[in-house]
């Protein structure tokens, strides 16, 4: 010890040395003592050891002077908070174990019947909301029930009541023998709170609700209809608007928000079989009319000439369109109110789901739907001019022979009366129609043709087709092109030509106006739930950069869909 720690720690290096020699020669016993020094606990005492040695030749003066005294005082400290703790801990012990409790409640009374029912009093702050929740009365019984709690409403977010729950009183008041009307009434006079004394159901049934979103094909006002349960709590909604389904739990009544929405609460609306029932109903019980969408395409046109070369614009291909035919719609029927014939046969909710379409994807179909004279097809001539390499109309089949200077295929695809024929019967055709003899077409396959080059087709269609473009291959984005007011068109056509069936094309007169107008207004009411986007042809510049914005997005943003193109079934 003498010699310090690094002298120590030398003598102990060269014992190890030394035992490891014994251990070669395999003197018994060496290997334990062997692997006893070279232990780490006894490098790690040798430190201490070190240490030790040096503090005594510096010797450090000490930290404090009192350091016994100062751990006795903290001990106690620490001691008297756990005898406090400890203390509370178990008079908590003796007041349960005493039954000790405060206030001293009165004594259950003997004679509470075996069968007596839980009930549950709920008080709700009401701010002048409704409850969020309809009522109805079970008629055998005539006990009041809470039929159904709407989403995101009063009730709801309580968390407190539930379909199901049986209402006993209503501020203190029993709902014995009333009529639901009269219950919603004293829930409609109580304006700060109001208080419920309920039975709870007793098995609340447990509903895995699937995200559902549906375009609405219908119009809808809960006001005009009397089967509402509680008109107030219906939601009105309008063609086209996109929904969001939060309950399906009911047959007939659904609950919904629509799209895009801030709003917290949802609101009833008829149950696809049930408003399909009104509409079959509705449809049946309006007088004879004859059918106004054919109405539409019989009327007769004047003359005009065509400048454009581009496919798809030519003159007897755009006459003969007036009449055209469509292939894929079922036929039109001899009754037709004012509620058309599509949303009376077809389901009012298409399934739709925001799609965005994959750079490597095809791009959507552009089909354009307007009144004819309204610009659809100098809007879309402007369109593909801006540039032919992004944009191109489809090229139209015909019956007509080739004049001198056409081509298949660039004017047309001049095809035999038998093919054309033959691509009717098996719907290749989009649409279709007859002028002065011949007939002329466009088929999938041409617009196909374009959407597979990688361009974006654009082509103007009669209403009949938007059936047989709204399809999973073509997936068609219609842009519906609406005539201004009167009073601007006047302005705005001082200078235009309508096309005519006459060679001469002539100044637009009121007449074709008003027209324009009326077929708007037609095509409006039957058809707004098809249009992806509105636009009014007012100042034709104007339209022109509104259309390019409109074509950009359909095809680089995401869109509501129906959910048959991108889960395709049998159907589509
Ligand atoms: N915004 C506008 N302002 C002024 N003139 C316009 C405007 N839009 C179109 N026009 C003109 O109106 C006339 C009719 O337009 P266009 O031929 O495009 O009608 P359309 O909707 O295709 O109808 P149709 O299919 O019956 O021919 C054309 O002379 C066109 O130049």
């Amino acid at each position: 010890a003498g010699r310090g720690g690094s002298g120590l720690r030398q003598i102990l290096t060269d014992v190890i040395e030394e035992v490891r020699r014994s251990v070669h020669q395999d003197i018994d016993g060496a290997d334990i003592l062997h692997s006893l020094l070279n232990s780490p606990w006894l490098q790690s005492l040798l430190k201490v050891y070190e240490c030790l040695q040096r503090h005594l030749r510096n010797s450090p003066p000490p930290a404090l002077d009192y350091a016994s005294g100062l751990i006795w005082d903290t001990c106690l400290k620490f001691l008297t908070v756990v005898m406090l703790v400890f203390q509370a801990l178990l008079s908590a012990h003796d007041t349960v174990a005493q039954k000790d409790y405060e206030p001293v409640l009165p004594p259950m009374p003997d004679d509470i019947p075996d069968d007596e029912e839980a009930t549950r009093i709920v008080c709700l702050v009401k701010n002048k909301q409704p409850l969020g929740a309809t009522i109805k009365r079970n008629e055998v019984t005539g006990e009041i029930f809470i039929a159904r709690v709407i989403h995101g409403g009063l009730a709801d977010r309580s968390g407190l009541l539930h379909a199901g729950d049986r209402i006993i009183e209503v501020n203190g008041f029993s709902v014995d023998g009333m009529e639901p009307e009269q219950v919603i009434q004293v829930v409609a006079r109580s304006q700060g709170t109001i208080m419920f004394k309920v039975v709870p159901i007793t098995e609340r049934p447990v509903h895995n609700q699937t995200m559902l979103y549906v375009r609405a094909m219908a119009d809808y006002s809960p006001q005009q209809d009397p089967a509402i349960p509680c008109a107030d709590a219906g939601m009105s909604f309008k063609k086209g608007e996109i929904l969001e389904i939060v309950d399906q739990t009911d047959a007939l009544w659904w609950q919904a928000k629509k799209l895009p929405s801030n709003m917290s609460c949802a609101g009833l609306i008829p149950s696809t079989n049930l408003l399909k029932r009104k509409q079959r109903e509705f449809w049946w019980s309006q007088p004879y009319q004859p059918h106004a969408c054919i109405q539409t395409y019989e009327e007769a046109f004047e003359s005009g000439s065509c400048k454009a070369f581009i496919s798809g614009f030519r003159r007897s291909m755009r006459l003969c369109r007036r009449r055209s035919h469509s292939v894929t719609q079922p036929s039109c029927h001899n009754r037709c109110p004012s509620s058309c014939c599509y949303s009376a046969m077809s389901s009012p909710y298409e399934e739709v789901v925001r799609h965005q379409r994959l750079p490597q994807d095809a791009h959507r179909l552009i089909a354009l739907l307007g009144p004819s004279g309204v610009g659809v097809n100098e809007l879309r001539r402007r369109l593909i001019e801006t540039n032919p390499n992004i944009f191109q109309g489809a090229i139209p089949h015909t019956t007509r022979a080739p004049r001198g200077y056409e081509e298949s295929g660039r004017e047309y695809y001049f095809t035999s009366r038998e093919i054309f024929d033959n691509m009717v019967y098996n719907n290749r055709f989009l649409e279709y129609g007859e002028y002065k003899g011949n007939f002329y077409g466009t088929s999938i396959e041409s617009v196909k043709e374009v959407l597979n080059s990688e361009k974006i087709c654009v082509i103007d269609i009669e209403p009949n087709a938007i059936q047989a473009v709204r399809t999973h291959e073509l997936k068609a984005y219609i842009i519906y092109v609406k005539p201004p007011t009167l009073e601007h068109l006047r302005e705005s056509r001082q200078d235009s030509y309508i096309i005519t069936n006459y060679y001469v094309n002539r100044p637009f007169k009121d007449e074709d106006f008003q027209e324009m107008e009326e077929t708007a207004r037609k095509m409006e009411a039957h058809y707004w739930q098809f249009f992806d986007h509105v636009m009014v042809n007012d100042d034709l510049e104007d339209s022109c950069a509104q259309l390019l914005t409109a074509v950009r997005k359909a095809q680089d943003d995401p869109q509501w869909v129906p959910a048959s193109w991108i889960r395709p079934t049998a159907e589509s």
